[in-house]
């Protein structure tokens, strides 16, 4: 019995992940894979997987570490089957203590290993994943609203839910896009098939195809395996395409057959799959001008937007911003087991007034930075010399009595960004794009265009 059973592998060890994620998917399990806790925990902000496999010996934050945070801040109904040397073998049956549901030596016959999996499966089957689902999402997202035009989208939500319409979301970045295409999934009857989020703006041309159609053993150098598109791979879920605005002419060209027909060919085959999706699209540009400037074409344009759901900037929906921070408070309070039981006035008013060009990820963001730094109950304005995100709009503003362009806000936080990840990778690409969640070329892109060479040491 394998189903639609997610399972994330957590391993620096490259060679490891992909020897275990070809033999799972073989067994008909989607899998997804990250080399650090970090990257982990991403791929578990959008996504639940019942089951991580998680090696102990991790650099940064250790697999017993990992598997603590997460029982303690995601679920504790995800299981962990630990995979250890022989060097670890008496922490690993420590974990046992800690929640994990088993341990596995990697040299040991990997059909043991995947005799717990199945084991898993099993036990989760008896059980409604939806259910903990929905609950562990309920505690990480507000999902109420004072302002009236986000009241409206949430009237929508619940509207189109149901229906099988293309939607698609805009709205600036960090708005709270795919948190609404998630909630339009978990209201629809599609609620019990895969949410597959996919980010067009991460891959090339050829990437892109290979990721929504697949590809057969042997389409390209490289394709040393066959390998399940996500549009098929969703099989009566949803698909979230965001940022689709970037993708290319010719691989709009292929979406829209398969919007038009519901099959898709696998690169590399000529076999026409039937695929049975339902598409969330996303977008921060205007597509409109988008299609106006022949940059996006305007029969997919037709096609996705069936419905559009405009999602307002923080700016425009102010009397939103106390309960925003209350409710992240609270959040980040448990999540980091912090007694903070006020925010002193100053703070809240400067909080209240700032403009957030970042949107709620970059009020989510200062109130994490914010808990992670107080001591005691209050979280108190002094912090705010410490958080560079508000410093922006308050001591700058003072010198340079000219506020930076979103633009320009934008590009030096990224810089900023780029640099310490690189260091904290020493200044190698590869491990700083994993970092990241963004590909190699997209991480090198930024490199030359910002001058950062001195920062990396593998510039090609
Ligand atoms: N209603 C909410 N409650 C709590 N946090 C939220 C809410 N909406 C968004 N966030 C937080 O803000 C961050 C940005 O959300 P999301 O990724 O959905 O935005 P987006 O509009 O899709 O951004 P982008 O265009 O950059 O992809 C997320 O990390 C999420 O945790």
């Amino acid at each position: 019995m394998t189903g639609l059973f997610k399972i994330l592998i957590v391993d620096d060890d490259a060679d490891y992940r992909e020897t275990y994620r070809m033999l799972l998917v073989k067994k008909g399990y989607i899998i997804a894979v990250a080399s650090s806790a970090e990257e982990a925990y991403k791929l578990m902000d959008r996504e639940f997987y019942p089951l991580i496999i998680s090696d102990i010996m991790m650099p940064g934050v250790s697999g017993v570490e990992f598997l603590k945070e997460v029982k303690d801040k995601y679920s504790k109904s995800i299981e962990v089957i630990m995979v250890t040397g022989y060097g670890s073998v008496e922490t690993a049956v420590q974990t046992m203590k800690l929640g994990a549901f088993g341990y596995f030596i990697k040299s040991h016959n990997p059909e043991e290993l995947i005799l717990e999996i199945e084991k898993v499966h099993k036990i989760f089957s008896l059980q409604n994943v939806n259910e903990i689902n929905k609950n562990s999402k309920k505690s990480r997202y507000l999902y109420t609203s004072k302002n009236k035009q986000m009241q409206r989208v949430y009237e929508m939500v619940e509207q189109v839910a149901e229906s099988n319409s293309n939607v698609l979301i805009t709205g600036e970045s960090g708005v709270g896009k795919e948190i609404i295409a998630n909630m339009i999934h978990d209201k629809s009857g599609r609620s019990n098939k895969p949410f597959i989020p996919i980010n067009c703006g991460y891959f090339s041309t050829g990437l892109i195809e290979s990721e929504l159609f697949g590809h057969e053993k042997g389409a390209f150098t490289g394709a040393t395996t066959r390998r399940i598109g996500h549009l098929e791979e969703a099989n009566e879920g949803t698909v979230f395409l965001d940022e689709i605005g970037d993708m290319e002419e010719g691989t709009q060209v292929k979406l829209l057959r398969v919007l038009e027909t519901r099959q898709i060919e696998r690169i590399g085959s000529n076999k026409l799959i039937d695929v049975d999706f339902r598409l969330v699209s996303a977008t921060n540009k205007d597509l409109v001008k988008a299609v106006a400037d022949g940059k996006f074409r305007e029969d997919l344009f037709f096609r996705i937007n069936t419905i559009e759901i405009n999602i307002p900037p923080l700016r425009q929906r102010k009397e939103d911003i106390e309960d925003l921070i209350y409710f992240l408070l609270n959040r980040y309070n448990k999540e980091m087991g912090k007694g903070i039981t006020d925010i002193d006035e100053n703070t809240k008013q400067q909080l209240l007034n700032y403009n957030y060009p970042g949107n709620i990820r970059e009020l989510k963001n200062i109130i994490e930075r914010l808990v992670v730094l107080s001591r005691g109950n209050t979280l108190k304005d002094e912090l705010f010399k410490s958080s560079r995100l508000l410093n922006n709009d308050t001591e700058e503003k003072e010198t340079n009595n000219k506020l930076s362009s979103y633009k320009e806000a934008k590009k030096n936080f990224e810089i900023e960004y780029i640099k310490e990840v690189l260091k904290s990778c020493n200044n190698n690409i590869t491990h700083a794009a994993k970092q990241m969640d963004i590909s190699r070329r997209q991480l090198f892109n930024k490199i030359v265009e910002y001058d950062l060479k001195e920062y990396s040491n593998d510039t090609n």
